[in-house]
C-alpha cells in the first residue's frame, strides 16, 4: 500500500475497563457504571437501584479499593497498563504484516477510554471499515454483548457508520490454545511442574447459563482443549469458576471450594491458570494469586503457583494478527 493512502481498516480492541484510581471514590464510580448494566446484573429496576446505591456502593468500594491498591502499578491499573501494551504490540505486528499503519484503538465498556472516545479516534483516522475484537476468549452476554451494546450506543450520533465486522469469541482458536499451552510449558520449564493444573475462569450466575449464555460451556471447551494440548490425564486438571458476586448460585465448581478440598486432601502443589482473562487484572493478581493461595495453604495445601495471563506475549499478539487477517478478507 502507498503510505499516503488511507489505511484499509481499523481495529477496535475492547475490554472491560477499570477504575481511574485505587480509591473508594474512583472504585465507587466504576462499580456504579459497571453494575448498573442490565447485561451484568439483571435484577429488576428500581429494586436494583435501591440495593446498589443503598447497600453495595456504600460498603464494597472501601474493601475493593484496598485490593486494587495492592496490585496498582507505577503506570496505573494492571488491566489498563497491559491493554495499552497489547494495543502497541498489535499495532507494530500489523505494521510488519501489512506494511502500513493500521489504526488500533482501545476502548473499554466501562470507564476510560470510553467507546465514544474510541469512535472519535476512529473517525479521525478516516477509515471506513472497522474490525471489533473484544478481548474475551469466551462469549458471554455479561461481557462481549455488553461491548456490542455500548459500541452501538456510542455510534448513534454518527451520520455514516463504518462497515463493521465483529469477532464473537475465539475460545478454541488454535493460536489461542497454542499460546496458553506455550505459557504453561514455559512456566513448568522454569519452575517445575505441579501435581494438578487448575484452570480457573471468571464465573457467571447459573441462571444466565440456564437461559442460554454459552460462556460456561465455552470455558469448559477451552479447558479441555488446553488439557489435550498439554497431554494431561483427567485427574491432572480441573476447570473451575471464580469471582462470585452476590448470593445466588453461580456456575460450579467454585475455585475457592475446590482449593479448600485439594488443600484438605493434601495436594502437594497446584498450578493455577486463568484462561478467561486476556490480561492480568484484579481478579487474577489479587483474588487468584493472593486470596486463593491463602485459601489453599490455610487448608493444608502445599505449593501454589499462579501462571500469568497471555498479556502481551508474542504468541498472543500473533493470534490477534491471525484473527485480524482471517476476519478482514476482501477489505
Ligand atoms: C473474563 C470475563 C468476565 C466475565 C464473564 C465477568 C462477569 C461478571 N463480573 C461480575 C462482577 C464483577 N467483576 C469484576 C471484575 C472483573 N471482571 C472481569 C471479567 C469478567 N467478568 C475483569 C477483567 C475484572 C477486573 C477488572 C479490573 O479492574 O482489574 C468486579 C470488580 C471487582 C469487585 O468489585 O469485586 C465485579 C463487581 C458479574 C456480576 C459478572 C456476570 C454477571
Ligand atoms: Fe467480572
Ligand atoms: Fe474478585
Amino acid at each position: 500500500m502507498n503510505p499516503s493512502q488511507r489505511p484499509p481498516f481499523g481495529v477496535l480492541l475492547a475490554n472491560l475497563g477499570t477504575p481511574e484510581a485505587p480509591t473508594p471514590k474512583a472504585v465507587r464510580e466504576y462499580l456504579a457504571e459497571f453494575l448498573w448494566d442490565k447485561r451484568v446484573v439483571d435484577v429488576p429496576r428500581p429494586l436494583w437501584w435501591l440495593i446498589l446505591h443503598g447497600v453495595i456502593l456504600r460498603i464494597r468500594p472501601g474493601r475493593v479499593a484496598k485490593a486494587y491498591a495492592s496490585v496498582w502499578g507505577e503506570h496505573g491499573s494492571p488491566l489498563m497498563t497491559i491493554s495499552r501494551a497489547q494495543q502497541q504490540a498489535l499495532k507494530e505486528a500489523l505494521k510488519a504484516q501489512y506494511g502500513c499503519d493500521i489504526p488500533v484503538i482501545l476502548a473499554m465498556t466501562y470507564g476510560q477510554p470510553s467507546m465514544e472516545q474510541a469512535g472519535r479516534e476512529l473517525r479521525a483516522t478516516g477509515v471506513d471499515k472497522m474490525l471489533v475484537l473484544p478481548l474475551y476468549p469466551q462469549f458471554s452476554s455479561s461481557t462481549t454483548a455488553a461491548v456490542f451494546d455500548r459500541l452501538a450506543k456510542a455510534l448513534k450520533p454518527c451520520p455514516h457508520l463504518p462497515e463493521t465486522r465483529w469477532i464473537n469469541e475465539y475460545h478454541q482458536h488454535p493460536g489461542y490454545i497454542t499460546a496458553l499451552a506455550n505459557s504453561v510449558r514455559e512456566y513448568w520449564a522454569e519452575h517445575g511442574r505441579g501435581d494438578r493444573l487448575l484452570m480457573s475462569f471468571h464465573g457467571i450466575p447459573q441462571r444466565y447459563e440456564d437461559r442460554g449464555d454459552p460462556y460456561p460451556s465455552q470455558c469448559r471447551a477451552t479447558a479441555q482443549a488446553l488439557a489435550t494440548e498439554l497431554g494431561l490425564s483427567e485427574e491432572q486438571w480441573l476447570c473451575s469458576f471464580q469471582s462470585r458476586f452476590g448470593r445466588e448460585e453461580w456456575v460450579k465448581p467454585y475455585t475457592d471450594f475446590t482449593l479448600i478440598d485439594w488443600g484438605k486432601a493434601g495436594v502437594g502443589r497446584v498450578d493455577v491458570i486463568s484462561p478467561a482473562f486476556s490480561a492480568d487484572c484484579l481478579e487474577t493478581l489479587e483474588e487468584l494469586d493472593v486470596e486463593n493461595r491463602e485459601t489453599f495453604q490455610h487448608n493444608g495445601g502445599g505449593e501454589y503457583h499462579y501462571i500469568p495471563c497471555l498479556n502481551d506475549r508474542a504468541d498472543h499478539i500473533d493470534m490477534m494478527v491471525q484473527l485480524v487477517q482471517n476476519n478482514t478478507q476482501g477489505w
